[in-house]
């Protein structure tokens, strides 16, 4: 499914969050939605999953507003991960992950084979198969996020909006993560990821979308994120490596060294 925000504006009371945004996702693709805090990146993928009203312009799946597809519909072909790894219900892992099959399932039907296989998949990708009989709320916030990316999963959508999927991720299953969000837009799902980690974005994902201020600075490849990009929206310098022939890069160090005192003498 092709998701379009066209000339998308965002208000919160008098302020403005996202103003005229256009953007395109499709099929196949893993896109890195970055930008420093408070750029707008929740606002903008919870309104490219119909979770916020636009002030101004329209989201198109597949060329039609959602109130031509219907709610059910889209919450059929649309995965959503929230940024939190809250959970606040005693539930079991495996039955918190069988709750995003629940877009599937017929009022008061029991899960059938289908969905008991999704929920499996999911376990195994998000590498939380073992914890299945646990309690969510006895688990870590690394181990509770990644249940909660099972259940996204799960739905098998053809499209995975994921908000931050990696924070709170240990460097093993950031790797496995960014892998298999990868392997997810491979098998032909639309992915967008929201990101902190510049080499991660820069690494793994198909197209970096910047976001400062509520607007688009760039939308393109990640060998186009720029040295003063990165100084315009996020303040800091980059430095460059090459890793088995993989460009990556990663922040350096603050421009505006005044502050730097107050952050415990960051060199
Ligand atoms: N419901 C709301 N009411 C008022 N302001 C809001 C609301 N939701 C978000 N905002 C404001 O909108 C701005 C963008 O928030 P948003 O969560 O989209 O940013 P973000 O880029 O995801 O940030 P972060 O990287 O910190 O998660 C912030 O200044 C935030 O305080």
């Amino acid at each position: 499914m092709e998701i379009r925000a066209e000339g998308l504006e965002v208000r919160f009371g008098d302020a403005r969050i996202l103003g005229d945004v256009w953007l395109t996702l499709r099929p196949g693709e893993l896109v890195g939605l970055i930008g420093p805090n408070g750029a707008g990146k929740t606002t903008l993928l919870r309104a490219l999953a119909d979770l916020v009203r636009p002030t101004r312009g329209v989201v198109r799946y597949d060329g039609k507003p959602r109130s031509a597809l219907g709610r059910a519909v889209l919450a059929r072909r649309l995965a959503f991960l929230a940024q939190g790894d809250e959970v606040n219900w005693a539930l079991r892992v495996d039955h918190v992950v069988e709750l995003g099959r629940l877009p599937h399932r017929r009022a008061f039907a029991g899960p059938s084979q289908k969905d008991r296989d999704a929920v499996e998949r999911a376990l195994q990708a998000a590498g939380v198969a073992h914890l299945r009989f646990r309690a969510c709320s006895t688990l870590s916030g690394g181990e509770r996020k990644r249940v909660l990316l099972a259940r996204a999963l799960a739905a098998e959508g053809e499209v995975l909006l994921a908000d931050e999927p990696v924070a709170a991720l240990d460097p093993l299953h950031q790797l496995r993560i960014m892998q298999l969000l990868r392997s997810t837009a491979r098998g032909g799902a639309g992915v967008v990821a929201v990101l902190h980690d510049l080499m991660l974005a820069t690494r793994f994902c198909d197209r970096i979308v910047l976001l400062c201020a509520g607007s688009i600075l760039l939308d393109g490849d990640p060998a186009e994120l720029s040295d003063a990009l990165i100084r315009k929206a996020y303040g800091v310098t980059a430095f460059r490596g090459e890793q088995d022939g993989q460009p990556f890069v990663a922040p350096w160090v603050p421009c505006d060294r005044s502050s730097d005192e107050s952050f415990g003498g960051l060199r």
